[in-house]
């Protein structure tokens, strides 16, 4: 009872001396509240009785004043771009990191033991990819003043207006395709005018049609000019990809876009024997061939393809190609054919090839591996804008998991992700024996799915992709053979299983959801474990707060062009 009537006492006499210094100026400073009671304490303690209500109002100040630490330090209320468990670590949308400011990292305790269970999400800040054209063409600004309405609002370039011709104009309307992406407004009038492009832009962007699109264009115009005998036709377009999944993929895109002009495509592709290879050149020639270096190889030593009369030569996914398991053969191949030097080369009686050079990352160090093959300086560089960027419209989630629980982390996330609308799910593996044993694992748990990976033998794996896309199942687990160049359309959810070694390998498979024709939105999980993950986390959250692109990526693409991206859109 004591007590009781003591704590009451020094609340009260607390109060009294926060409104004591509160007022402070107008009491003279011997009149304190210690003053007050020092005389009587003494003596007995004082019994000042407090009423219920006011011991009630102090609790609630003590509370309310407790919680204050705890409030988000977004610098405005609204959508966050981090959400962290840790709510001060949160960023609003709103808030800009000054130059000089580090930034607090949600990741940052993540090498230690006691940080499992902890996450962090890079929310999206936008429901459209930046890739998507919102450019107004000069003809319509001019219709929209000549009406009198001074505004050209709603009016984007169309395929029409890249002057190509109007059969591939009807053919992409009817596989609902209208109206240019940014970087196919770039690339196109590049190709067309006959200069050599490197093309650097975001995952999903578009690219394959950026150079199929002027290829078929002029392959047309050739067979225009002159008709050909099936035993006279040369090869006049070499596509060359890394895998051949992409080598089909690349090759329907071609033949849905040029069946309408009777153009012959063909595909070889690495794991068949050359039985399979002579096959495809059995009945004569392609006009387009899209091959993996090693096949093509094989055909050149074979004399199966003639590539003296090639009118293209493309490199797609160009920093796994220049990779050093790559370079050799590109330049074996490159030597074979003959690449215009300038724009003069491309025209005329007997022209020279043109070369396109296409990805989505282009690493430092590419510069140097892609001058052994080619001349930086004859290539006109078109450079997205968000070129190594994380993508503004996809959600990215991290979550610090033991190694022991990430199977069940998935299956909650399988469940989860079920009831989207799109439906499917690419599980990446930074192995195949990887892949093969979560499999097995999730067979077990009654998770149907396809598995796909560079050791399965040829016949294995043909299809499985093609399959995935048909929707035979809704998860295909993968190595990184899947996040190269792979559409993937109906993926609304990319699970890093195991976190990816590189930030050029984060980008790719982060890049097979949110992708041009696709439906908006769509989320990367990504299960950190090891301690050495850490170091790439933390690249991408600085990036992601400082709303940059990685670091380290963005200067060789500046060194292999004399020309700027402001150049190349006027
Ligand atoms: N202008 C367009 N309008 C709508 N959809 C488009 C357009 N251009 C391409 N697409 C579609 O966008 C998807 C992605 O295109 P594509 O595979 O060429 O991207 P990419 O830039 O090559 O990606 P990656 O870097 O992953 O290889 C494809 O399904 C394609 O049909």
């Amino acid at each position: 009872m004591q007590r009781v009537r003591f704590s009451c006492s020094r609340l009260l006499s607390e109060q009294l001396w926060r409104r004591s210094s509160f007022t402070s100026r107008c009491l003279s400073p011997s009149f304190g509240v210690q003053s007050l009671f020092s005389s009587s304490a003494a003596a007995e303690p004082v019994v000042i009785r407090v009423p219920r209500r006011m011991q009630e109002q102090i609790e609630n100040a003590k509370q309310v004043k407790g919680k204050s630490h705890a409030r988000v330090p977004t610098a405005k209320p609204g959508k966050l771009l981090i959400k962290s468990k840790n709510p001060l670590h949160n960023q609003g949308v709103a808030y800009t990191l000054g130059k000089f400011e580090e930034p607090v990292l949600s990741s940052k305790g993540w090498k230690h033991n006691k940080s499992f269970g902890d996450y962090f999400i890079i929310n999206s800040t936008q429901t459209a990819p930046p890739f998507v054209s919102t450019s107004v063409s000069k003809d319509s600004k001019e219709e929209s003043k000549a009406d009198g309405r001074g505004r050209a609002e709603g009016h984007t370039r169309t395929f029409s207006s890249l002057r190509l011709c109007s059969e591939l104009v009807e053919t992409l309307q009817n596989f609902n395709i209208t109206h240019p992406t940014t970087v196919q407004l770039q690339t196109i009038p590049k190709l067309m005018q006959g200069h050599n492009v490197l093309c650097a832009a975001e995952t999903g962007s578009g690219k394959t049609l950026a150079y199929l699109l002027p290829i078929i264009h002029k392959l047309h115009k050739e067979m225009q000019l002159e008709e050909t005998t099936l035993s006279e036709r040369r090869t006049q377009a070499v596509v060359l990809v890394p895998s051949r999944e992409l080598a089909e993929q690349v090759t329907s895109v071609a033949r849905d876009m040029g069946r309408p002009f009777g153009l012959a495509v063909k595909v070889v592709g690495g794991g068949h024997g050359v039985g399979n290879i002579k096959a495809v050149f059995s009945h004569g020639q392609p006009h387009i061939l899209v091959a993996t270096p090693g096949a093509l190889l094989k055909a050149l030593w074979r004399n199966l393809v003639d590539l003296s009369e090639l009118l293209f030569v493309v490199v797609d996914e160009a920093d796994t190609m220049f990779d050093p398991s790559f370079v050799d053969m590109l330049e074996k191949i490159l030597s074979q054919t003959q690449i215009a030097a300038n724009l003069t080369e491309t025209s005329g009686p007997s022209p020279k090839a043109q070369l396109a050079v296409v990805g989505a990352t282009f690493p430092g160090g590419v510069g140097e591996l892609l001058s052994k093959v080619t001349d930086l300086g004859r290539l006109v560089t078109v450079k997205s804008r968000m070129l190594h960027y994380l993508m503004p419209h996809v959600k990215q989630t991290f979550l610090k998991v033991r190694g022991n629980e990430k199977v069940l982390e998935l299956h909650q996330a399988l469940k989860e992700h079920k009831e989207a609308e799109h439906r499917g799910v690419l599980v990446f593996c930074n192995s195949a024996s990887t892949v093969n044993w979560l499999g097995y694992t999730l067979e077990e748990m009654g998770v149907q799915h396809l598995r796909l990976q560079g050791e399965m033998p040829a016949a294995m794996r043909e299809g499985i992709f093609q399959k995935y896309q048909k929707g035979h199942a809704d998860v295909l687990i993968s190595t990184d053979i899947a996040s190269r160049g792979l559409d993937t359309q109906r993926v609304g959810l990319v699970v890093n299983y195991d976190f990816p070694e590189s930030r050029t390998d984060y980008i790719h498979r982060a890049g097979r959801v949110g992708r041009a024709g696709g439906s908006a939105g769509g989320h990367v999980l990504s299960f950190v474990t090891h301690p050495w993950d850490v170091e790439l986390v933390q690249t991408i959250e600085t990036a992601a707060r400082r709303r940059m692109c990685l670091p380290g990526m963005e200067t060789e693409i500046h060194k292999a062009s004399p020309k700027t991206d402001s150049e190349e859109s006027k």
